[in-house]
């Protein structure tokens, strides 16, 4: 393989981890470097189903990509929102409203948070083929190196992680992988994210939050491992616990998607970001994440075949996402609408006052404070 040339970038300063004791969620940890034998392979889908029928939440490590081209890819995420001008970031602004689409780059304060306040968050999205839309002329040489990741996720993280999702509902190992595949119609994207500290009336207001409590859109994220204590996931008890960082893990959750293609057996879990501990409180906090999709035709209805859901039965909690007519939709139309009704829809308050709600394709999508 001709080797990626690494133009000059700046070399981030890591910011520490918490020294405060937080209520960290107890996650299983994948060494993914087992997957590579038919029997580790097999404890691992025990793991990850384990995992994903529990807490919902996971991490991966041993997962083949090195601190230092992690550390490289938090670089070039900085550099994506300090080294592009502001005419270039409206330039290949996102258009979520419009196209249903978060490609590109999403202004702060376009998500609403709570009682009249937006976020403090700059977003940046690049499709998995980084050839398929032009990109601004500062990041053309960092192309390459964004391919690479892409590959990298989706190959040697995202592949395995759907092939033991597939065999824990005693499925044909390619089952989802087929529904993955690199070359093909599907949104799956990176996307870089930078939240910035907030006012004291800001933080007051949404009390503290700042991304709303949520489940992803698509079937599975996968999350580079940063230090900002930030990101909680809601338990069963209905009690928020923190995400602790591992260096060079990445987090793994599924999303909605997946919930409505594995008939519920597997639940996109809720989470959400707030406000860092007191000794982070000041820093900015720089995310770069991969969200798969399916491929854009594919119907959101439970795989069929599955041994385990003959046995249990599916149930699922949002229902079959179904359009006015009453017709299964696809994965295409459910990203777009939540896609474009995200942090922009009048949300009902249910009951308590913590949650929100609203119908997407005649699905119940909640929103928590
Ligand atoms: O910033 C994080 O850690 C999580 C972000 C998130 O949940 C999302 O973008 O869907
Ligand atoms: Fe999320």
């Amino acid at each position: 393989m001709p080797s990626i040339i690494r133009p000059h970038l700046a070399t981030r300063t890591v910011p520490p981890t918490t020294k405060q004791a937080l209520d960290w969620a107890d996650l299983a940890v994948v060494d993914l470097s087992k997957a590579a034998d038919p029997d580790g392979r097999a404890e691992l889908t025990a793991q990850v189903c384990e995992a994903m029928r529990t807490q919902g939440f996971f991490y991966v490590v041993n997962h083949g990509w090195t601190p230092e081209q992690t550390a490289r890819a938090f670089d070039i995420a900085e550099f994506a929102f300090s080294g592009v001008s502001a005419k270039d970031k409206q330039a290949y602004a996102a258009t979520m409203k419009t196209t249903g689409s978060f490609q590109g780059y999403k202004p702060r304060q376009y998500w609403h948070i709570d009682n009249g306040i937006n976020d403090q968050i700059d977003t940046f999205n690049i499709n998995r083929d980084v050839t398929l839309r032009e990109q601004p002329e500062a990041l053309r040489p960092f192309l390459p190196e964004l391919d690479a990741l892409a590959r990298h996720t989706h190959f040697d993280i995202l592949h395995p992680i759907l092939r033991m999702l597939a065999q824990g509902l005693e499925l044909e190992e390619e089952t989802f992988v087929d529904l993955h595949q690199f070359k093909s119609v599907s949104e799956t994207y990176i996307r870089f994210m930078k939240y910035y500290p907030r006012t004291i009336e800001e933080e007051e207001k949404t009390n503290n939050v700042w991304l709303k409590g949520h489940t992803d859109i698509g079937t599975v994220t996968i999350l580079y491992s940063q230090p900002i204590s930030a990101l909680q996931i809601l338990g069963r008890d209905g009690k928020w616990r923190w995400i602790k960082h591992i260096e060079n893990a990445m987090v793994i959750n599924i999303g909605d998607a997946m919930e409505f293609l594995s008939g519920g057996y597997y639940k996109a879990t809720i989470h959400r970001v707030v406000q860092p501990p007191e000794d982070q409180r000041l820093r900015e906090r720089l995310g770069i994440f991969y969200f798969a999709m399916a491929h854009d035709d594919t119907p959101l209805i439970p795989v069929q075949k599955s041994p385990v859901l003959e046995r249990v039965g599916t149930e699922n909690r949002q229902g079959i996402p179904q359009d006015s007519g009453g017709s299964v939709i696809t994965m295409e139309a459910w990203r777009k609408s939540r896609t474009s009704a995200y942090g922009q829809s009048r949300l009902t308050a249910a009951p308590g006052g913590k949650i929100e709600e609203e119908t997407v394709q005649g699905v119940l999508v909640q929103h928590f404070n």
